[in-house]
């Protein structure tokens, strides 16, 4: 049997770009959206493609061996102004097959173009770059400002993956909003130039059904259809599925695909689920699913990269706006990475989290990528391996989300104008956290530490074998915690905290090897100086110049660790 292959192309770009204009000018199938607005069309049935709008081609030839189609159906997702953008695009980035960048040619490259182009990199496979507005160019100068644009933009595309998007010279509605019936200039190009970037996309069938409802809507005696895209494994008639948002599940009566009836639907295809009736209100966006296989989360880790182009610090304790799935939410970060042998670990392997295993705490976020730059032997160069790192996201709000799903962190309330990057980091979810009393049952198991290093005076000989010494620690620390933990002098000796001396922060050290006969000279020549009694309370510091002996103390402290022991460094 022949069939359509669903193919998602993104429609992204700054404000005013004219990316509507674009995908009115390429949709040759009038999005039902439309067609709902006509009361007649909302007696006809399921209807299917709400708000997004497609058109539909031939097979190319490269696809044809994929399969057994015949039809290659483009589904274009405008995205809508900057606001809703990042929501809009996480979404559907799990679906979204090719990237049409659209850019105004008589502006160039904008913030919001640069976003789109970030955005780009981290959930597309290919660009297809559309320099639209053409017309607005003077026409004799037109073909080489055309010319120098792409320059321009293939200049930028080189420090991405997609030095090789075609950039193609449009006019999707010349003469602008108030020129009438003038036809799109370029769309047959456009279109050559978009069946030539398809590949076969990955469509399983296996996995939990996910699916990402971008609209919903009741029909009359029908029941409530909600259209959206399959974003992991399949769904049947008769099926039921879960709506984790309004905590109900449903079952499937009937499905519609390319306004035809269908019985199945699987990852990437584009389908109306008719379920029965509730308040369509209820759910405009979000993820309906197998049941039980969403998880609705409070905390998370996540696989983390800090996106070069932010400026400032990606801090831990900071907030920051963190997108999954469909929700944006605000939450709290923490960072951590892993080292192997002291160095950091650049394997790439963002998914290999493991409970139980050793991280090392981060003050901020590392840009992510390494670059090892040996080139003493024939070895190859090992470069832009991404650097491990990890959060600890704990958020405001609970969130029902994907397992594995995308996460995005950005600062959305920077202002648009200010002409900087929004997007801090991105990642993907590692272990979800559905206990709202994650503090308990998951820190005690998080085993992220420093490197703490803190440096203390002897302050005089208890005897051969055992000094006290002061200020490493507060009046009001719990030695306890310290005791048995090796300290080195900085006389050569090493030692071992044996307990606290007194109540003014003091401890006693035992030298297991015994005390250096320099270093007793040297501690017993400044007590014979002051008396012993004064020796007792003040500093070595004051000690006629000489040098005072100090205690080294190295440790991990695991900074979730409700009983904060703390860990010898060897
Ligand atoms: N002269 C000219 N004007 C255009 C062209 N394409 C779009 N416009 C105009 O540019 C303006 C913005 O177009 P839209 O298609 O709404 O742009 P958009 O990128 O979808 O806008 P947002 O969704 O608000 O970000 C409108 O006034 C269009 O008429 C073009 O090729 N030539």
């Amino acid at each position: 049997m022949q069939g359509t292959l669903n193919f998602n192309v993104g429609v992204l770009g700054h404000i005013d770009s004219g990316k509507t204009s674009l995908t009115k000018a390429l949709s040759t199938v009038a999005s039902t959206a439309s067609f709902d607005k006509n009361p007649q069309s909302r007696e006809r049935g399921i209807t299917l493609d709400l708000g997004f709008s497609s058109f539909t081609v031939d097979i190319p030839e490269h696809l044809r061996q994929h399969g057994s189609y015949d039809k290659l159906q483009f589904t274009l997702v405008d995205c809508p102004g900057h606001a809703s953008l990042i929501r809009t695009i996480i979404g559907g980035a799990q679906i979204i097959d090719l990237m049409m960048l659209v850019v105004d040619v008589t502006k160039g490259i904008q913030t919001q173009t640069a976003e789109c182009l970030l955005l780009g990199e981290i959930t597309c496979e290919k660009m297809v770059v559309v320099l639209n507005k053409i017309d607005l160019l003077p026409e004799d100068k037109r073909q080489s400002a055309i010319e120098k644009m792409s320059k321009k933009f293939q200049k930028t595309l080189e420090a991405t993956r997609f030095h090789d998007a075609p950039i193609i010279p449009v006019a999707a509605k010349p003469g602008g909003p108030e020129a009438q019936g003038k036809e799109a200039e370029g769309m047959v190009k456009l279109i050559d130039i978009l069946k030539a970037c398809t590949y076969k996309p990955q469509r399983v069938e296996t996995g939990p059904f996910i699916f990402a409802v971008d609209h919903c809507f009741s029909i009359r005696g029908q029941g409530t259809v909600m259209t959206g895209t399959v974003l992991s494994g399949r769904v049947v008639v008769n099926d039921t599925v879960e709506i984790p948002s309004m905590k109900m599940t449903k079952k499937v009566k009937a499905m519609q695909m390319f306004r035809q009836p269908v019985e199945k639907a699987i990852q990437g295809d584009r389908v109306g689920i008719c379920v029965t009736q509730f308040d369509p209100k209820l759910l405009e966006r979000g993820l309906v699913s197998s049941v039980g296989v969403l998880p609705t989360i409070t905390a998370a880790i996540i696989s983390v990269q800090k996106i070069k182009y932010f400026k400032g610090p990606v801090a831990t304790k900071s907030k920051f706006h963190i997108t999954m799935g469909h929700e944006t939410v605000m939450g709290k970060v923490s960072f951590f990475g892993q080292k192997r042998d002291g160095v950091e670990d650049t394997s790439g392997a963002e998914n290999n989290f493991n409970l139980g295993e050793e991280y090392i705490y981060q003050e901020e976020l590392h840009i992510g990528k390494s670059v090892n730059e040996s080139k003493n032997d024939n070895s190859e160069v090992v470069a832009n391996k991404p650097v491990r790192q990890y959060a600890l996201i704990m958020l405001e709000k609970p969130v029902t989300c994907a397992p594995h799903c995308l996460v995005i962190g950005s600062k959305l309330d920077t202002d648009i104008h200010a002409n900087v990057c929004r997007l801090s980091f991105h990642g993907h979810l590692l272990l979800p956290v559905t206990d709202p009393k994650y503090p308990e049952t998951l820190l005690p198991n998080l085993k992220v530490y420093k490197i703490k290093q803190k440096e203390g005076l002897v302050e005089r000989i208890a005897d051969d074998y055992s000094v006290i010494g002061k200020s490493l620690f507060k009046k009001e620390s719990n030695i306890q915690l310290f005791v048995g933990l090796k300290v080195k002098l900085s006389t050569g000796e090493d030692g071992v905290i044996e307990g606290g001396f007194g109540q003014s922060g003091k401890f006693k050290v035992r030298i297991p090897n015994g005390l250096l006969q320099g270093t007793k000279q040297k501690l017993s020549a400044s007590s014979k100086k002051k008396g012993k009694a004064a020796a007792e309370e003040t500093s070595q510091e004051s000690d006629g110049g000489k040098e005072p002996v100090k205690i080294y103390l190295i440790f991990k402290r695991y900074i979730y660790d409700p009983k904060k022991e703390m860990i010898q460094i060897d």
